[in-house]
């Protein structure tokens, strides 16, 4: 057995391997060290394997999903070897095989995936110049994306496509391979960790790429996708799918569409906007309160999918969004009962066909998800029908596309309905699955099965009758079998033709021909009906796999329809308004609102939210924005971006009304989180983000900076940020929004007209702490002396506020009267001129032509010495 083994684990040196041994999963030798280690389960030594001592740990196989679980969670892979021989005919150890390898971003186990996030396996594969390939997919979700990027545009792509693992060449060049590394070890939102897996590298083969790709899609050419040309992405096309199709142990018939994700066709929202306006997780790492908690009111785990991937891949170009708004408006509509509320009382309680159907193409799927998808079937019917049935949705194209593609294939839901019973057992080996009617075979067999009480009675009484023993009873456990039992008593009433089987105490139990016959008969046919069944549901699967495409189609309608209608449900519980575009460069906002922070102070009654207007675009594109901390400048900034990015979505969004022209990006810089697990100060990241965003910003871009310069010395800090705000205003003139604390920056509009002061309102002396919050947003700069009111509001003693006070009273003073005019925004004056040296203007005044070989000679001396001179 240990050479089966380790025959088996030299196919996976790097994967833990889960070896089935009876009732257990067991691991040996390094793997068990590491798994007591990583599970804390028992170590255990047995018998001896090349003369050491075979170190093992095991875990039961009734909760291997549970082990698994906490195993990917930390970056693990496990390949799962089960017993495939015979264990009845098996000479020596049964055989085993590796079925499949469970990976952090190949899990398709319903158990082991979050019903809201997709697990993603991205491969890369750098090209000869400066770009990379991509590819990438989700094995549940069945759609390859292609991309090339420049390689330093790569960090940003991986943190847009957070995948669970990443795929990489073992030839790939160290700096790349370092590159890679050091992404992993930098935590995502959402707290998990990026794998990076090295694969051999003729696994990166662009020609097998483009072969293997082409066979998937069952096409002849890749240019109807415009992807003939992305060498590399090919090439790390066939890696991902190789890979993939490893993990799966088998071909992934279900995937069959392409995409090619082009840079430049989505909003920009690198990993800081992400984290900084909280999308899918707080600061601190949690999944709530975050935008998307509070959009993501789906009724199904594909709706919220869908939801998060609109909300993270806004595109540039309008038409999705329009779209989109348009089927939100026609949903919305109707006051007594809008449509939404129809069609989602369908959708509650849908199944995931999304992830059922990959689990019939990877023949996974188990008879409760059947069933389940047979329901949800129903239901897609008939919210085809109400969809087909208003007539209202004639304005929306997309409502139109969904009603047509949730119109299930009528003879996969007959087949189904037909194949398997309404509640069957969790698992084909049980049996019990496949319906009574469906074939004829089967239904022999158990009626073997349910005929056997029968039979079994009547051949008790006509035993009793014919030995005269009245209290004969014919009975069946599983040690024995069937038998005829006679207490002692009535021993000398038994016939010659009973043989004996057991002797108890009080009672001899025997057997008689015919009670033989029919236990060979019974028994063979509950062993048959069950193989029947497993053929059956083999059987079953195969004439599935032909409806993997309309089901497909079904499952994203069924998705994109519940997106729609949470989108319209949130609309209109939160009060929200259609934003318009425009092609003209704006972003004009009435009445916005943080629909977060809103949420928040109507849970805690905290009072209401206030509503501000922000107006961007033609000359004005810059706020400069002061007041008092916790006066609310994050929260307006952050509002700005968010209504932008739900616009951008298709969303309505939380503002009285808000018109929009292009945009491309969206960049923060916000807060100063020390990044101490790389070692970075936080001026230091403060500095490395602010440089990232002064590259990538364009005319079209939004860039929330907020109190830039504060990681360092007063004067250097402001000279800083007086020098970014003049380059973000001169240079990319990107819409910006500006909160700082130098009180200084707000001469800046003086002298750039592009810029407008703004301030965050509060009043003084109202109150016991002396300083109210107004949260209105206001022309014009702040008043300078708001901190020493919030020291008061913090608790500060009043001794020492007094004290701060008068102290500013006398800088104040001494500021005004010794003011030297320093222009802080004033571009550096030019660079002189370099002097050129003597030795060059000596040579530039030779004209070697001109020159006999002695006069060249002297020249060649004279050049030396006044070389040696300066
Ligand atoms: N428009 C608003 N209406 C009502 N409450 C608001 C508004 N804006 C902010 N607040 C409240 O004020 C709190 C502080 O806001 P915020 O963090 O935006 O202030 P800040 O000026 O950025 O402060 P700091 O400079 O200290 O970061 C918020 O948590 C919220 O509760």
């Amino acid at each position: 057995m240990m050479q089966q083994y380790l025959a088996i684990k030299a196919g996976f040196p790097h994967t833990l391997v889960f070896y089935r041994m009876g009732d257990f999963y067991e691991l040996f030798f390094g793997d068990a060290e590491k798994a007591a280690r990583l599970l804390d389960i028992t170590l255990t030594q047995r018998g001896q394997s090349a003369g050491e001592p075979v170190i093992m740990a095991g875990v039961p196989f009734h909760s291997v999903e549970s082990y698994l679980a906490r195993l990917i969670k930390l970056g693990e892979s496990v390949a799962i070897c089960e017993q495939v021989g015979d264990v009845a005919t098996a000479k020596g150890p049964v055989e085993r095989k590796v079925v499949r390898v469970v990976t952090p971003g190949t899990l398709t186990d319903t158990e082991l995936l979050s019903d809201k996030t997709e697990a993603v396996l991205l491969a890369v594969h750098p090209g000869a110049r400066t770009g990379v390939g991509l590819a990438w997919m989700s094995v549940t979700q069945g759609i390859v994306t292609l991309a090339q990027c420049a390689s330093d545009e790569l960090a940003d792509w991986i943190a847009r496509i957070a995948p669970g693992e990443v795929l990489y060449s073992a030839e790939v060049t160290p700096s790349f391979e370092k590159s890679l590394q050091a992404l992993s070890s930098q935590p995502l939102p959402s707290g998990q960790r990026l794998v990076a897996v090295v694969r051999p590298a003729w696994a990166f083969d662009a020609g097998l790429g483009e072969r293997k790709l082409l066979e998937q899609l069952q096409a002849a050419s890749l240019s109807a996708w415009d992807a003939q040309d992305l060498k590399d992405a090919h090439a790390a096309a066939a890696a991902l799918l190789a890979y993939a199709e490893h993990t799966q142990g088998q071909a992934l018939n279900h995937v069959r569409s392409l995409q090619v994700a082009r840079s430049g066709e989505l909003i920009d929202l690198p990993l800081n906007t992400r984290r900084n306006l909280e999308l899918t997780h707080t600061l601190r790492g949690e999944t709530s309160p975050t935008l998307f908690s509070l959009l993501d009111t789906c009724h199904t785990g594909m709706g919220s999918r869908a939801l998060r991937q609109w909300m993270l891949e806004p595109r540039r170009d309008r038409h999705q969004a329009r779209e989109r708004l348009a089927a939100i408006g026609v949903l919305r509509a109707g006051n007594t009962s809008p449509l939404w509320q129809t069609l989602r009382r369908e959708l509650k309680g849908a199944s995931d066909v999304e992830r059922i159907t990959a689990r019939i193409a990877l023949r996974q799927v188990r008879p409760r998800e059947l069933v389940g998808l047979t329901q949800t079937l129903v239901r897609a019917h008939q919210l085809a029908g109400v969809l087909q049935a208003d007539k209202s949705h004639t304005d929306a194209a997309l409502l139109q596309h969904i009603g047509t593609d949730l119109t299930p294939p009528p003879a996969c839901a007959q087949l189904l309905a037909q194949a398997i019973r309404p509640e069957p057992s969790a698992l084909i080996r049980d049996g019990g699955v496949i319906a009574d009617g469906f074939d004829a075979e089967l239904d022999e067999l158990r009626a073997i099965q349910t005929n056997c009480d029968g039979f079994l009675i009547d051949l008790e009484t006509r035993e009793r009758e014919r030995t005269g023993i009245a209290n004969l009873r014919v009975q069946y456990n599983k040690v024995h079998g069937f038998y005829i039992e006679v207490t002692q008593g009535q021993i000398d009433k038994v016939p010659d033709d009973y043989r004996r089987r057991q002797t108890l105490k009080n009672a001899e139990r025997f057997i008689t021909p015919e009670l033989k016959a029919f236990e060979d008969k019974a028994l063979s046919a509950q062993e048959r009906a069950l193989a029947r069944e497993k053929w059956l549901y083999d059987h079953l699967l195969d004439e599935l796999q032909t409806f993997i495409d309309p089901l497909t189609r079904l499952a994203r309608a069924m998705a994109a329809l519940d997106a729609l209608c949470a989108l319209a449900e949130r609309s209109l519980t939160l009060n929200w308004t259609e934003p318009t575009f425009t092609s003209e460069p704006c972003i004009e906002i009435r009445g916005g609102r943080h629909p977060v922070v809103e949420a928040r102070l109507q849970e805690t009654s905290g009072g209401s939210f206030i509503a501000n207007d922000t107006v961007l675009g033609g000359k004005q594109r810059m706020q400069v924005i002061t007041g008092p901390n916790m006066g609310g400048k994050s929260t307006y900034m952050r509002q700005v971006a968010v209504i932008v990015l739900l616009a951008s979505m298709g969303s309505y969004v939380p503002a009285a009304s808000c018109r929009l022209g292009p945009i491309d990006a969206i960049h923060t810089r916000i807060g100063a989180a020390d990044d101490l697990a790389n070692a970075q100060s936080t001026f230091m990241v403060e500095m490395t983000e602010a440089a990232q965003i002064l590259h990538a910003a364009t005319p079209q871009s939004l860039v929330l900076m907020d109190e830039i310069g504060r990681g360092t010395s007063t004067f250097d800090g402001l000279a800083l940020a007086g020098g970014i705000a003049a380059h973000l205003h001169d240079k990319p003139r990107c819409f910006t929004l500006f909160a700082t604390h130098y009180f200084e920056l707000t001469e800046f509009p003086a002298t750039h007209h592009g810029a407008v002061n703004v301030h965050v309102s509060a009043v003084e002396g109202g109150g016991k702490s002396g300083i109210v919050f107004l949260h209105q947003i206001e022309p014009g700069p702040a008043s300078r002396s708001y901190g020493i009111q919030v020291a008061r509001l913090a608790g500060v003693p009043s001794a020492v506020v007094q004290h701060a006070k008068h102290a500013l009273a006398a800088l104040e003073a001494h500021s005004e009267s010794s003011r030297v005019q320093v222009d802080l925004f004033a571009p550096p004056p030019a660079a002189p001129e370099p002097e050129t040296p003597p030795v060059l203007a000596a040579l530039a005044d030779i004209d070697p032509d001109a020159l006999s070989p002695r006069e060249a000679l002297d020249q060649l001396y004279a050049l030396k010495k006044l070389a040696q001179k300066s």
